[in-house]
């Protein structure tokens, strides 16, 4: 294959809307923009909208409203094949009857390319995938390793600028996802493409991304490195959607606090009055390893048997092995007025 065939674009959306039915739009007026050679990951939960999104950027969804740019091309109304884009679906879908390479020609086939031309340009795409020795094997002969690498080939014959990806993991027991999660990170950078790519799963986003956009109610409440957003939620929103946060009522707002940046003390401790305190119950104590994790109920709420806990700390082993807490015990949790940051809603 053309080396230079493979050049990433930029993606840019504007005032992007998708409205199925009457009421609100399933994307609402999104504003967003996707460097060339970056990896985005679009996050949120079931129903925010991520892939709607994406299908109208792959052209297999229409805008009701709102603009797609392909580096400075407005690529809104092109058709699927038009547009430099290509997708890569859940598991993979590939085709069980065809071999490695047959999946891999399939799109030039339906484009009319010559069975030589199209097996050669196959094989050279497989080969850079390290699968051009396995190319006459079905998927069900492949590990899911492999298959992840001939629908990445598949994808890329096309020679797109820009590769969408729909929660390609999800199907995948948690081993093999954190693998695969390894290897789609490594192909984005090797390659040097734009890859953006839909998933509701938190982690999954925070290991791949350059930029994590995440998406609520069709609209995108924050955008942002990872670290930006697991270490700056704006909104309550993303706080509780990213976990391992703490959402704390002040009388100057609701703060968030990491659940690793509380202290748990005992009640009667001598603390710094400077610091912010709450006095709390000790409901659960979970030992998780390096940590352990205590729910936490402030002191004089109602506490419905079963509900999860109002707040978290993770407090490291060994610090917990000399100062551990019991179930029921009152205690008191604080933080460094740094640790804190203010959530709008
Ligand atoms: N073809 C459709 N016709 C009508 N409504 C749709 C259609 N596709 C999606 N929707 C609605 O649009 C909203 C956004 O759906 P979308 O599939 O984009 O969400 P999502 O964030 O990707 O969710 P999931 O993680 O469950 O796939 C949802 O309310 C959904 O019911």
């Amino acid at each position: 294959m053309n080396e230079s065939a493979l050049s990433p674009a930029a993606i840019e959306v504007v005032a992007l809307t998708k409205q199925y039915a009457q009421g609100k739009p399933a994307v609402d007026a999104i504003n967003l923009k996707v460097e060339g050679g970056s990896y985005c990951c679009l996050l949120g939960p079931s129903g925010c909208g991520k892939s709607t999104t994406l299908r109208m950027i792959a052209g297999h969804e229409s805008a009701t409203s709102g603009d797609i740019l392909l580096d400075d091309k407005n690529i809104t109304d092109l058709p699927a094949a038009a547009r430099g884009t290509a997708m890569m679906f859940q598991s993979f879908a590939l085709f069980p009857h065809l071999s490695a390479l047959d999946n891999v020609a399939f799109s030039l086939k339906m484009r009319g390319v010559r069975r030589a031309e199209r097996h050669a340009r196959a094989q050279e795409l497989l080969e850079r995938v390290a699968m051009g020795h396995l190319a006459a094997r079905k998927p069900a002969e492949l590990s899911g390793g492999q298959q992840q690498r001939v629908a990445l080939a598949r994808a890329l014959i096309t020679q797109p600028r820009v590769l969408l990806l729909d929660e390609p993991l999800s199907a995948l027991d948690p081993f093999l996802r954190v693998q695969m999660r390894a290897e789609l990170r490594r192909w984005q950078q090797e390659l040097g493409l734009t890859f953006i790519h839909v998933t509701h799963s938190q982690e999954e986003a925070m290991a791949l991304a350059d930029t994590m956009v995440v998406m609520n109610h069709g609209r995108i409440e924050q955008m942002g490195s990872p670290y930006e957003v697991y270490n700056r939620p704006s909104t309550e929103f993303v706080a509780r959607f990213m976990g391992g946060h703490n959402v704390i009522e002040t009388p100057q707002g609701k703060i968030g606090v990491r659940t690793d940046q509380v202290c748990i003390s005992p009640d009667d401790a001598p603390l710094d009055a400077a610091e912010p305190q709450l006095p709390v119950i000790v409901t659960d104590v979970e030992y998780q390893g390096t940590y352990v994790l205590l729910g936490l109920q402030q002191q004089g709420r109602k506490f419905a048997a079963h509900a999860t806990a109002e707040f978290s700390a993770m407090v490291p082993e060994a610090v917990y092995a000399a100062m551990p807490f019991a179930v029921g015990q009152p205690a008191c949790m604080h933080w460094r007025t740094g640790a804190a940051h203010v959530l709008t809603a």
